[in-house]
């Protein structure tokens, strides 16, 4: 699913200061796309975010060492959406506390945030509450957010129920579901998400009825406790 993909991150700041306002396109190159957003992988360090994205953009799955993310870089993937071409530009953001002023810096432009904990670890989890009071202070009203509990692969090791996921989500009035970056499960779902809400709110034609991104995700999500897992 998906278009052509764009170019990888070249502009990748480390230090702090302004964000870029460049679309990474290469230049001299028509654009490929109608519509473009960025989106924002948040979480704890070892959540999957850097996994989240790689699983996305190229299908593969780095197991193996952890190597935690150093600052911020992005991807770039075009997914049609009904018919229109929009183009992610896509932020693996480092979840360790070290880099937070890094990040903060990229809130402001964001459209859209992913905000990943890790279901085998109960710490990532409890601090979902102060990742979404740091969005609220950092991040444009509108954003839409999403909440995933990833790694829903190792279920042996399952230290926070989907129930307790959902049940957070629902105070916070945002979309939730359980991925993972190693089977896939849910990945692309998650961006095309997000990418209709982006088209929803760019084009809004009157006579259609409106997307609902949290109707929509209900009706499209894997389970984690289906038979494909074990
Ligand atoms: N089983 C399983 N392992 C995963 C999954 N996603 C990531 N991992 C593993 O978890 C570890 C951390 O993944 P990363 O994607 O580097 O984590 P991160 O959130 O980007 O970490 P920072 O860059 O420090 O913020 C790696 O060893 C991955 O192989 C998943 O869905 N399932």
């Amino acid at each position: 699913m998906g278009g052509p993909d764009g170019a990888a991150g070249s502009e990748t700041p480390e230090g702090s200061g302004d964000p870029p306002k460049s679309s990474g396109d290469p230049p001299g190159l028509p654009r490929d796309y109608e519509l473009s957003g960025k989106v924002m992988l948040l979480g704890d360090s070892g959540v999957g975010k850097t996994c989240f994205l790689l699983q996305f953009k190229d299908g593969a799955f780095l197991s193996g060492t952890f190597i935690a993310t150093v600052g911020i870089d992005f991807r770039n993937k075009v997914v049609a959406v009904d018919g229109v071409k929009v183009k992610l530009q896509i932020w693996d953001t480092a979840g360790q506390e070290r880099f937070r002023s890094v990040t903060h810096a990229y809130y402001r432009d964001a459209q859209a945030l992913l905000l990943l904990y890790d279901i085998t670890s109960k710490m990532s989890f409890d601090n979902i509450r102060a990742w979404l009071t740091e969005i609220h202070e950092y991040a444009q009203k509108d954003v839409v957010i999403m909440l995933l509990g990833n790694k829903a692969d190792v279920s042996s090791e399952r230290a926070v129920r989907t129930e307790d996921g959902a049940s957070l989500a629902r105070e916070y009035g945002v979309p939730f579901m359980e991925t993972s970056a190693k089977t896939g499960m849910n990945v692309e779902l998650a961006f095309l998400a997000i990418a209709k809400e982006l088209k929803q709110r760019a084009v809004q034609p009157l006579d259609e009825p409106h997307f609902q991104i949290h109707d929509y995700i209900e009706s499209q999500k894997q389970k984690s406790s289906c038979c494909a897992f074990s």
